[in-house]
């Protein structure tokens, strides 16, 4: 039977990449998907304004919404400081099968905790199920047209708090119109655009930082 492109992209990882090293798991990928074949990781490029991003808040408690392979998950991880977590939702239940595997490559299984389902179900939960009280980093890469409502849930299921920051991969491509307009023009946050460029390619895409004041 065919493998898919997450086995292979899992594969290329357990090939190349040294097992509890997470700098040469990203490495594995970004390799993979330069030479191989490409995938919806946020890659080295804008990978590294995520670095900095998750470096400047020092996070604790950190959501990420779309797990994918893992690749943006295991890029955070490898920053966060000793009793830091982050609690990532991936819908696609062979995405987080893979994921599980990739952070496991990595050695950072106890940092992380891989959620499969809905984010329109999960959220609501997160403080009992979780014993999550409000989110220092949400880092959107999910389905694009989830990042609004999802980030008006987070809103009032009062997981944000004064000083949240949001941080919304493909703003530009695919996009995500709606959240953009939302987080540029609500009192409540303020935004900055980090313009990059789609993984692995030259069209343009970027970040887009946001603050929620509260
Ligand atoms: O769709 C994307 N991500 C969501 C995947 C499914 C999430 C499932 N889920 C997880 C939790 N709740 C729901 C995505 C797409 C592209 C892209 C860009 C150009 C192109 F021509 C084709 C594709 C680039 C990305 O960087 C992306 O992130
Ligand atoms: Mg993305």
């Amino acid at each position: 039977t065919q493998s898919t492109r997450p086995q292979r992209l899992l594969h290329a990882v357990q090939k190349n990449a040294t097992r509890g090293d997470p700098r040469s798991v990203v490495k594995a990928i970004d390799n993979f998907c330069r030479q191989k074949e490409w995938a919806m990781n946020v890659g080295d490029e804008k990978g590294c304004i995520l670095d900095s991003v998750v470096s400047e808040v020092n996070p604790v408690t950190v959501l990420e919404l779309g797990t994918y392979c893992g690749y943006s998950t295991v890029r955070i991880a490898s920053l966060l400081p000793p009793r830091a977590k982050i609690i990532t939702l991936e819908f696609n239940p062979d995405y987080a099968k893979i994921a599980r595997q990739v952070i496991a490559w990595a050695g950072l299984e106890d940092k992380i905790q891989v959620v499969e389902g809905p984010s329109g179900e999960w959220i609501p939960k997160m403080k009992e199920q979780f014993g999550v009280k409000t989110f220092d980093l949400v880092f959107l890469d999910h389905w694009k047209d989830r990042y609004l409502p999802d980030t008006k849930l987070l809103e009032d299921c009062g997981l944000l708090r004064k000083g949240t920051i949001l941080l919304a991969d493909n703003v530009i491509c695919p996009g995500t119109p709606d959240y953009l307009e939302y987080v540029r023009n609500s009192p409540r946050y303020k935004s900055q655009y980090f313009k990059s460029h789609l993984e692995y390619t030259k069209a343009e895409d970027g970040l887009e930082k946001s603050v929620f004041l509260g």
